[in-house]
């Protein structure tokens, strides 16, 4: 295959496989052989039951799983079996979001120094990190003094706004998104898909995001792929998947949870902005109550 069209992330039938206690029980095959592709710029939506390998595989990607068969490309490099210190140098380019912006945030520190940590790290001089940390927390519609305030001081929405800014720090070209939304009421987890749509339009973040939910998935989705017990059973485009799936486990999940909103391309760039500087201002009222 030519280097011009080799996909961001290329997954090809992977495996995962758990170690167990005791010596005699084999260990728990997680993922059975799962490929995935997501390009650059693009959402590839992961939905499924719990425990059908969702976190695995974003797992997988992140080097965090036991990868015992098949390959991870990035940018067409094998990425499944990296050496630590090659794998840190992968950071800046795979980052994640995780479920729960309670605890993915240390409490002790404030938004200013969760944010300068990944900076810090990468070399980025004071002077450069303090405007690169404004220009993040402008991104993710939150006010310049969040930098002194620590996490308690915020909602769930406005924490996993944090988690999303830390994430994009060091302008990656993937984001793990691990259900970031499922910890979220209703009005805030739409606010904060929109939120993930506007930066991936104006930065061209790929995103491997995990749901259980098939309507955040269809929102946020280009691309989806069901996963059924280690193996992914159906795949393609969001809207033709989440309209009329071909499987029958995805049948299934429709039937357990009908979708509503499409993916918002008929949103314009304009009224996208309109929409989520209301809903800052809404979020900063919040704060000051
Ligand atoms: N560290 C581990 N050791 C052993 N088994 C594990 C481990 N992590 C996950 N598993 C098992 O692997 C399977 C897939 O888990 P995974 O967390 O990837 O599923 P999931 O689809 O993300 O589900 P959920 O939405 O509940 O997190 C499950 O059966 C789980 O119990």
């Amino acid at each position: 295959m030519s280097t011009n069209t080799a996909p961001l992330l290329d997954a090809t039938d992977v495996v995962v496989e758990y170690p167990m206690k005791g010596w005699r029980t084999p260990p728990f095959r997680a993922l059975k052989g799962v490929s995935a592709r997501i390009e650059a710029g693009r959402t590839l939506g992961l939905v499924g039951e719990s425990g059908s390998g969702k976190t695995t595989l974003g797992r997988a990607v992140l080097g965090l799983a036991p990868v015992t068969g098949g390959s991870i490309r990035f940018r067409g490099q094998e990425i499944a079996h990296l050496p630590r210190a090659e794998r840190r140098a992968l950071s800046s380019e795979i980052q994640v979001v995780f479920q729960d912006p309670y605890t993915s945030l240390n409490p002790a520190m404030t938004v200013g120094d969760i944010l300068s940590e990944p900076l810090e790290v990468a070399g980025v001089a004071r002077v450069a990190a303090r405007d690169r940390i404004r220009e993040l927390l402008d991104q993710v519609n939150l006010p310049g003094d969040s930098i002194d305030r620590l996490p308690r001081e915020f909602s769930g929405g406005q924490r996993q706004r944090v988690a999303i800014a830390r994430a994009l720090a060091l302008d990656p070209a993937l984001i793990v998104c691990d259900e970031p939304v499922s910890a979220l009421d209703l009005s805030t987890q739409a606010r904060v898909l929109d939120l993930f749509i506007e930066i991936q339009e104006r930065t061209g973040v790929a995103y491997l995001f995990v749901s259980h939910d098939l309507s955040v998935i269809r929102h946020i989705s280009h691309d989806v792929a069901v996963m059924y017990r280690g193996e992914i059973v159906e795949t393609g485009d969001a809207e033709r998947v989440t309209s009329s799936p071909s499987h029958p486990y995805t049948q299934r999940l429709m039937m357990a949870a009908p979708v509503a909103h499409p993916r918002r391309q008929a949103l314009r760039r304009a009224e996208r902005r309109e929409l989520l500087d209301a809903q800052a201002a809404a979020d900063v009222l919040e704060v000051a109550s």
